[in-house]
């Protein structure tokens, strides 16, 4: 009786699926993703093209197992580190481990290459936090940056413009950095600060530059306590606010509880279609549906740093999880500076290079102040 592809079930989703007469058993189906039938049809017109007939029932069963389908697809990329591994039979781990470091090689071990491709451009630093200044930990409140790391970044802000561009929100990164002067993009960007003091390289004070989302401010507020709420009962899970979005950690939930997990805050989120549902290390992120995110926000600061159309800037940005690929990307499209990816493992990336944790990150940077610093030295004495 019904005869659909594969290709067209996957469509059957809630969004481009109207039932039109459920009575009769009989449903008229439009299978275009771009326009729904509105028309209410009693007697299912002959099947035109673009229109499929099926028994309700039928349907109906469609739509549960496309759901399910939908949640393990979920549920697998949870499972899944962000961003994503590379899928690789065991046998050929190592042989796409080496090809991976060949195509993106390691930062530390390519330092002079790069030094020379930045001569005579101003070097700018992006910075993510969390796996990229401090390491991964459970407890999302005790991701401390060492002391070490923190003298690391002074010395670099000193040399470069140096942002810091992170998903949590600017006090709570603060909090951990407590450096005044760096540029910090918090909330994935949406909510960016000046220095307050101490940089070389803005004339304002304490400049409160852009906060794209602010209307969203109440709605996140209240999905935040909807969150806590329907989470409380699942062992582990941890909603975090970070002003603009929210984080629901799934880090220290047992496995068996995240498809469920899952559904809750999706149930929450049914309410509020402005919002948008992404994933990170271990965490599901809550964010306003705007065209805006890290990437945005990178071309954001190298506009208000002067930099907007500029061929001597090189932009450096080093990050670790999902929300840093858009600033990967940007830097690829415009063909300026270059990603770094923080990662022991291979993973589509879309970053230029590599480093494998934290403490690689800070060595890296440990040798561009250096490098900076020995050659205003030199220019001083030419
Ligand atoms: O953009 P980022 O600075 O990388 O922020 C992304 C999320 O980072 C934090 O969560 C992650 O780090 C935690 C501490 O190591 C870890 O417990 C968690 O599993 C990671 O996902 C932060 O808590 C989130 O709010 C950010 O969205």
């Amino acid at each position: 009786m019904v005869s659909y592809t594969e290709d067209q079930r996957q469509k059957m989703t809630a969004q481009n699926v109207r039932i039109s007469d459920t009575k009769a058993g009989i449903i008229t189906v439009a299978v275009s993703n771009q326009k729904i039938f509105t028309a209410t049809a009693q007697k299912p017109p002959a099947a035109p093209v673009g229109y499929i007939t099926i028994s309700a029932k039928k349907l109906l069963k469609n739509l549960e197992i496309s759901n399910g389908a939908r949640i393990n697809a979920w549920v697998e990329s949870m499972r899944a580190s962000s961003p994503t591994h590379l899928k690789s039979s065991p046998s050929s781990l190592s042989e796409d481990h080496t090809s991976w470091r060949l195509h993106h090689p390691s930062a530390l071990e390519m330092f002079e290459q790069i030094i020379d491709s930045s001569k005579g451009k101003q070097i700018v630093i992006f910075l993510d936090y969390d796996g990229t200044l401090s390491p991964i930990v459970e407890d999302p409140d005790k991701a401390f940056m060492s002391k070490k790391m923190r003298r690391t970044v002074r010395k670099l802000a000193r040399c470069f413009p140096t942002a810091i561009v992170t998903g949590r929100c600017i006090d709570k990164v603060f909090n951990f950095v407590k450096l005044t002067e760096l540029y910090y993009a918090g909330s994935h960007g949406m909510d960016i600060k000046g220095p307050k003091k101490g940089s070389k390289f803005t004339k304002d004070s304490e400049s409160l530059l852009f906060q794209p989302a602010s209307e969203f401010l109440p709605m996140i507020d209240e999905v935040y306590k909807q969150l806590v709420d329907k989470t409380k009962s699942t062992t582990g899970a941890k909603v975090e606010n970070n002003k603009f979005c929210i984080s629901v950690h799934f880090r220290c939930v047992d496995e068996k509880k995240w498809s469920g997990l899952y559904t809750e805050v999706k149930s929450v989120l049914k309410e509020y279609p402005k919002l948008k549902l992404t994933q990170g290390r271990k965490v599901l992120e809550i964010r306003p549906n705007i065209k805006w995110d890290k990437g945005k926000a990178l071309e954001f600061l190298l506009e208000s740093l002067g930099f907007a159309n500029c061929t001597d800037v090189f932009p450096v940005y080093i990050g670790d999880d999902k929300t840093d690929e858009d600033a990967f990307k940007i830097l690829k499209e415009r063909g300026e500076g270059f990603g770094i990816l923080v990662s022991k493992f291979p993973k589509d990336t879309s970053a230029s290079y590599s480093l494998e944790e934290p403490s690689e990150v800070m060595d890296f940077l440990g040798r561009l102040a250096q490098w900076k610093q020995v050659s205003l030295r030199e220019d001083s004495r030419v």
